[in-house]
């Protein structure tokens, strides 16, 4: 295969010419080209073998895709940055899994939300993504099978959890998979006949009204802010009113054609939400994984304080604890835990073991690697 050193403009101690140059780029397009056809049909032969050995194969493997990412960052000499290769490589192993299979995306929309911008970054551009309406809906999509894997909110870093998405845990049995961070940023919106001087209606996600607030009080102190169930629906209703605007994401300013008036009016700019990515397999080890447990404890004193002392022995971190009501019964809780690890490492197992007996229930919601991008 030809290599650029073959050219002689570099060896000649001269600055190449425009032309030459972009002959070098059509040679570098060309091996480029069949080097990721050459690994399409590999990944078309990882399809047979897995069929060979499963009738049933899963053919999205999380743990290994993060291993691939892992490997393109660490051995990056740039120029271009470990995120942008890693991204590209993204792009490519969707396309080497859709070959393989396609695979069906369920996430909390409607379009143009920013679950929708985190399935995309997650499983790339050629997943077959899919909007619904509610939590619920994605979690049922999911386990019916109509949808291999669901995307849904967990927390923010400025607003907390997000509560709905862990009540749907405690009645479910399907998996963490995996997770995505998106950092979060807020466009001001208008639509073509939006009267820029007259806005009396700002319309968001709950949520994303409290993210801007401050911005809000400075610029719009007067508009009325009215919230509705996601930012692409505030971004859709705005279309046909002229006396209104909304906050989203620049996906939703994409999708339903719509101007930028002002840019990242969110008041904190390390806004981060993080998304959790449900299956209904459980996923082997990558190497840098999280767990996620719900434990639900005896209502008695120093409850807590039992279940958290075999993670500290056998030198566990956790990365957070929240606390939700285990309905239906009354003044009874559980624990949402997270901590570093896989269920198949030795000291998780030991510290599980040593918690199970002290607690009425403890569930691992998932192992899945640690994000990534
Ligand atoms: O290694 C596999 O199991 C593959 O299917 C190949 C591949 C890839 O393109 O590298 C594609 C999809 C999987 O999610 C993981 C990796």
């Amino acid at each position: 295969m030809a290599t650029t050193d073959d050219n002689d403009w570099q060896n000649s101690g001269l600055s190449p010419s425009l032309d030459q140059l972009r002959q070098d780029i059509d040679q570098v397009d060309q091996q480029i080209h069949q080097l990721l056809n050459q690994r399409a049909r590999l990944a078309e032969g990882v399809a047979k073998a897995k069929f060979a050995t499963d009738s049933n194969p899963v053919f999205y493997r999380p743990e290994r895709e993060a291993q691939v990412l892992r490997n393109v960052m660490a051995r990056n000499e740039g120029p271009l940055e470990n995120e942008t290769v890693a991204r590209i490589f993204r792009e490519i192993m969707s396309a080497c899994l859709a070959l393989e299979a396609p695979q069906t995306i369920a996430f909390l929309g409607p379009e143009g939300t920013f679950t929708h911008a985190a399935a995309l970054k997650h499983f790339g551009h050629q997943a077959v993504v899919r909007p619904l309406a509610t939590i619920d809906e994605v979690f049922r999509e999911v386990e019916s099978g109509s949808a291999h894997y669901g995307v849904v909110p967990v927390e923010n870093s400025s607003e907390g959890v997000v509560n709905h998405t862990l009540d749907c845990f405690i009645g479910s049995h399907l998996h963490v998979i995996g997770e995505v961070e998106l950092r979060i940023h807020h466009q001001f919106l208008v639509s073509p006949t939006t009267k820029q001087d007259s806005i009396t209606k700002i319309y968001a996600h709950q949520q994303t009204l409290a993210q801007c607030r401050k911005w809000l009080d400075a610029h719009y102190p007067a508009a009325e802010r009215v919230a509705l169930t996601s930012n692409g629906e505030a971004a859709k209703r705005i279309r046909s009113e002229w006396h209104s605007a909304a906050i989203a994401g620049e996906t939703a300013a994409e999708l339903y054609n719509l101007t930028v008036l002002h840019k990242n009016i969110e008041d904190n700019p390390s806004n981060t939400t993080r998304f959790l990515i449900i299956g209904r397999e459980a996923i082997a080890a990558s190497g840098q994984d999280k767990t996620s447990l719900l434990v639900a404890a005896h209502d008695r004193a120093g409850a807590l304080i039992e279940i958290l002392a075999p993670f500290a022995k056998h030198n566990i971190s956790l990365t957070s604890i929240e606390t939700r009501p285990a309905l239906p019964e009354k003044w009874a809780y559980v624990f949402f835990i997270d901590l570093n690890g896989h269920v198949s490492d030795s000291n998780v197992a030991a510290a599980l073991e040593e918690i199970r007996p002290l607690v009425k229930e403890v569930r691992v919601l998932g192992s899945y690697p640690k994000a990534v991008l």
